[in-house]
């Protein structure tokens, strides 16, 4: 049986946030960016970008969380866009839009996401069928974060983050987010990360057996005594009431506790949907925290969800 594409002028691709399981630190690198050891988990709250055949190049952000997202060519889900149109010699110009739910500049890679989203509406919308190395390849031009967002899952990253390897990962985790107001700038928390480990020596990062044997296992309990993070102290130091939320979360009960990324946003692991859920109110009403959302992992890279369909 032969299999064509019908014809459709859009392509809406959903795509996941992302929380580091682990994140460790190596000294910084001649180009200014840091070799790491990370686990990446894909979680459920999610960016849709939408693009659609238009007279010109074109971009909207609209969502509950659109404020603070850059509407000219900075966006990077219109870089991709523009880098994918470069490598595969399309001269068709779009209109992107951005649905956004993912926290801005919160350490979730809502960026990076909607530029993976980006790669993949527009490899649909003009029917480019890049392979899956490919567009990794251009991802990892536009961030280190963004070949993972491709990907989802639960998956290993290492280099300066763009390099992927599967990990062994069991079981569903549910989670707690607890969101800031602020943001906190990316190479502003790596370089506050270097200035607090001057003068000390900072070894070239590997996994620790502790993440590894929690994932294998599908222990949450495991899985919170392991979650960790480098960039913390670093987050904590630009932004200390985050030592307050990690501190009110094991309080009121969760199963661990971490800054996501370079933060600010909190990560929570906790038992079920209704510790969840448990835990979300009482961080509210502790006042500790602006906001909190619940979300469940792993869950999948970008994918299509509506536009053109294999006949
Ligand atoms: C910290 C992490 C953890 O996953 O995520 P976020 O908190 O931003 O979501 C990532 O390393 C962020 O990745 P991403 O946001 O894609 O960063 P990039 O655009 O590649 O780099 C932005 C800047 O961060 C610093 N950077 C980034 C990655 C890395 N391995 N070492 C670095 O020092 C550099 O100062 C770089 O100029
Ligand atoms: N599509 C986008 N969504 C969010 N931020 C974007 C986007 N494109 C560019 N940016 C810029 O990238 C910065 C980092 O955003 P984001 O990826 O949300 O945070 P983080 O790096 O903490 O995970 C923002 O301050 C914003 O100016």
């Amino acid at each position: 049986m032969t299999s064509a594409t019908v014809p459709s002028s859009s392509a809406t691709v959903r795509v996941p946030a992302k929380v580091n399981l682990e994140l460790l630190v190596g000294p910084v690198r001649e180009d200014g960016y840091h070799n790491l050891s990370t686990v990446y988990h894909a979680v459920s709250l999610f960016d849709e970008v939408t693009v659609s055949f238009a007279d010109e190049w074109g971009l909207e952000v609209c969502g509950p969380r659109a404020e603070g997202v850059p509407t000219d060519g900075s966006n990077l889900a219109a870089r991709a866009a523009q880098l994918l149109a470069r490598a595969g010699g399309v001269d068709e110009p779009v209109h992107i839009r951005i649905r956004k739910d993912i926290p801005v500049s919160g350490g979730m890679a809502g960026g990076s996401a909607d530029a993976a989203a980006a790669l993949v509406a527009c490899d649909h919308l003009w029917g480019l069928a890049m392979t899956r190395e490919e567009l990794e390849e251009i991802a990892a031009d536009l961030g280190s974060d963004v070949p993972f967002l491709l990907a989802g899952g639960t998956a290993m990253g290492s280099g300066r983050g763009e390099v992927l390897a599967p990990v062994l990962a069991r079981g569903t985790y549910h989670w707690v987010f607890a969101l800031s107001d602020g943001g906190l700038s990316t190479p502003a928390v790596y370089a506050e990360c270097d200035r607090l480990r001057e003068g000390r020596e900072v070894p070239e990062p590997t996994p620790t057996p502790a993440m590894m044997t929690a994932l294998r296992s599908g222990d949450a309990r495991a899985l919170g005594r392991a979650l960790t993070n480098d960039l913390q102290p670093a987050s904590i130091r630009l932004m200390p009431e985050l030592g307050d939320i990690l501190d009110a979360g094991m309080e009121y009960g969760a199963l661990g506790g971490v800054v996501s990324g370079s933060g600010p946003t909190v990560a929570f692991l906790v038992e079920d949907t209704e510790a969840a859920l448990d835990l979300a109110v009482s961080l509210t009403a502790s006042g500790a925290v602006q906001d909190v959302r619940r979300a469940t992992g792993p869950a999948h890279g970008a994918h299509l969800v509506a536009g053109p369909r294999p006949s």
